[in-house]
């Protein structure tokens, strides 16, 4: 049976990021939050799109510092919660008081899925600072339902008030969604959430998987805004989920308008399934790749599918970025 809630968090400020190469200026971040805010979007999250301290060659560097920005945000907003990313590893526990301080409330810690084990340190902190945690198991399509659970009990059990299932490569079926969201819901006490990209077109329709087998929460950006092809449209899951009679609180058209005119402006370039996000939905690759392969692509002229289908070979994960430009140089040389 459908619930009849779910939280919605928009990561239009974070996972957006990483489409418009981490330039978030203040004055977007200050009529993004309004947009949202005043749309009754639950939860905003915001910092570089590879978390808190993401900023770097590796990453990409961000234009405006982050906590200006997480600042601004939560000065702006009236009723939304604010949220950043943290990657154990890249964020350290010094960025993650600096996040509170500058007015967030929640924060979504995140590893690769058969990597929980460390972030109990992160959520032990988080809990100390009173914020509210998320576990964020990427890559979740490279585990079985039933290993997925086991990462996702520890991680409730460090602390976590709800523990997501990140769909990071875009890849998952239905069925798979479904899969994991029962074996999570089965084994755990806290809510679960759901993430997805767009790379194989099925963000929506595995978002309300997600919710049909029993999940609270569904990650979504405005406009899709996202890595690869983009995320779950935060103003089309209000409608899909209106229509099978799930409330998020978040005013249809307002969101829309938040949509076209806050959020479209801005965009680079559309989000779309081009052959390069397809190829990595078809291969279960980190949507991040996305922009990296293309710039190795051009760098040594080298098809960027050919670049994207050798590291899916090699399984690389999250942060391994720098295997992209090693992966082009040789792919140059053969
Ligand atoms: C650091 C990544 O961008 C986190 C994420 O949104 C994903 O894995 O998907
Ligand atoms: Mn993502």
């Amino acid at each position: 049976m459908t619930p009849t809630k779910v939280r919605v968090m928009d990561t239009t400020l974070r996972d957006g990021s990483h489409a418009i190469r981490h330039r978030f200026t203040k004055e977007q971040v200050h009529n993004i939050v309004k947009a949202l805010d005043e749309a009754g979007v639950p939860v905003i999250e915001i910092s570089h799109g590879d978390g808190l301290a993401g900023s770097s060659m590796q990453y990409g560097m961000s234009l405006v510092d982050e906590f200006e920005l997480i600042e601004e945000a939560a000065k702006t907003s009236k009723n939304a919660k604010i949220a950043s990313l943290l990657l154990p590893g890249i964020g350290t526990r010094k960025e993650l008081k600096q996040a509170k301080d500058c007015g967030i409330s929640m924060v979504r810690i995140a590893t690769q899925c058969s990597e929980a084990d460390i972030s109990e340190q992160h959520f032990g902190l988080a809990k100390e600072l009173g914020l509210e945690t998320v576990g964020f198991l990427m890559m979740a399509h490279m585990l079985s339902p039933e290993d997925l659970a086991k990462q996702a009990k520890l991680m409730e059990s460090y602390g976590a008030d709800i523990v997501y299932i990140v769909d990071s490569a875009g890849t998952m079926m239905p069925q798979d969604v479904t899969a994991r969201v029962k074996a999570l819901t089965g084994e755990l006490k806290v809510p679960i959430g759901y993430h997805a990209h767009n790379n194989i077109g099925l963000a929506i329709g595995n978002s309300l998987a997600a919710v049909e087998a029993g999940a609270a929460c569904i990650d979504a950006s405005t406009s899709g805004l996202g890595a690869g092809s983009g995320n779950t449209q935060t103003e089309v899951l209000v409608a899909a989920l209106s229509k099978v009679g799930c409330e998020t609180g978040i005013d249809l058209f307002k969101i829309m308008d938040a949509a076209e005119y806050i959020v479209q402006p801005m965009m680079e370039y559309p989000m779309t399934i081009n052959r390069d996000a397809l190829t990595i939905g078809y291969t279960g690759l980190y949507s991040t790749f996305l922009m990296h392969a293309k710039k190795a692509g051009e760098k040594f002229n080298i098809d960027p599918r050919e670049i994207l289908l050798e590291l899916s070979r090699r399984k690389a994960v999250a942060g391994q970025e720098d295997w992209i430009l090693d992966v082009a140089a040789e792919l140059a040389n053969r």
